[in-house]
């Protein structure tokens, strides 16, 4: 029995003019939080829509062990999959929200929704339309939190919805759903906004994964180095994997892991250094994988003006 819930070999699905994902491998272990990021188009939405089998792809997936093509309907009673938190019926009430879910879903906890439903301000007479935003992602976590599933997919569960929502969504996320036999996969375009949750980060670009790591090893493979204008020569010959200007001063981000060799004691001889955010730290590797910004080096350099 395999411990991986996610495992995927090759993965490709291609659309016209090349676009969608190519040569995808992923695996990812029971009970991690992994973040899913990329730029627009990048092919976010289309690997999540292969691992939960409503896209067709090339390669070997499985997805806790079952094949997301041919053994769907039993793969699905383990999974929860949310592409959207403002897609539910509009006309339904909370209490015929609840009565579809339990019909359809043989892991929904029917009492465990209505307990956290209480808590909130959502009635159960209440129509859909008339929600507020915050109120369809109370009942929207409602009923993800009641269904026991092993793997929760989330393709950009938050957009439109206020701070104070997005934060109470994933806080509640943690507390209430998260455990060592649950995965969850949450597609993102506001990383900072969930990297306290986060335990892996993967990062697609133009279809392809060109970076994916856990976060503890992150923080010690990527420093930020403030370099004085006299050293940056110095600085270059190090290799760094992306730099960027900001306010005059230029920024390196290092990557220890490439090349080899160089060391933080090295790279703290020549300026001051810190650790990056990480939300700084795939910007930067976002833009060097892409062609048009690719230079020097593997991930390639580039190099950005910072107005801020
Ligand atoms: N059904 C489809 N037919 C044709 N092209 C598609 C289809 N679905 C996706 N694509 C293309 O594949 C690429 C990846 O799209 P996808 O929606 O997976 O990206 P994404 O990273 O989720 O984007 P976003 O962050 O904007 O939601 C895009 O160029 C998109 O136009």
């Amino acid at each position: 029995m395999t411990n991986l819930c996610v495992e995927a070999r090759d993965v490709t699905r291609c659309y016209k003019g090349g676009r969608g994902i190519k040569g995808i491998n992923l695996a990812i272990p029971m009970g991690r939080i992994v973040g899913l990021v990329g730029a627009n188009g990048s092919g976010k939405t289309t690997l999540l829509r292969a691992i939960t089998g409503l896209t067709g792809a090339e390669g070997d997936l499985r997805v806790n062990g079952l094949n997301p093509w041919t053994q769907r309907g039993q793969m699905m009673e383990d999974i929860t999959f949310i592409a959207d938190t403002a897609i539910l019926p509009r006309w339904m009430n909370a209490a015929q929200i609840l009565d579809y879910v339990q019909g359809v879903h043989p892991r929904f906890d029917r009492t465990k929704a209505e307990r956290f439903l209480a808590g909130t301000t959502v009635s159960r007479k209440m129509k859909v339309r008339q929600m507020s935003k915050g109120m369809v992602v109370q009942l929207h976590l409602a009923v993800v939190l009641a269904i026991d599933a092993r793997l929760l997919v989330l393709d950009e569960p938050t957009l439109g919805l206020d701070l104070v929502f997005r934060t109470t969504f994933y806080r509640t996320l943690l507390e209430e759903f998260a455990s060592e036999e649950r995965t969850i996969i949450i597609s993102t375009h506001q990383v900072e906004e969930i990297e306290h949750i986060l335990t892996d980060v993967v990062v697609l670009s133009e279809g392809r994964i060109v970076f994916q790591e856990a976060l503890d090893a992150l923080e010690e493979r990527f420093f930020e180095l403030r370099a004085k204008p006299e050293r940056e020569e110095e600085v270059m010959r190090l290799g760094p994997v992306a730099e960027w200007r900001s306010l005059g001063q230029g920024h390196f981000l290092f990557d220890l892991a490439k090349p080899a060799g160089v060391t933080a004691e090295m790279i703290g001889l020549l300026g001051e250094v810190r650790s990056p955010r990480l939300a700084d730290v795939l910007v930067r590797l976002m833009e060097a994988a892409r062609p048009e910004t690719a230079g020097v080096g593997e991930w390639g350099h580039t190099v950005k003006e910072n107005k801020q």
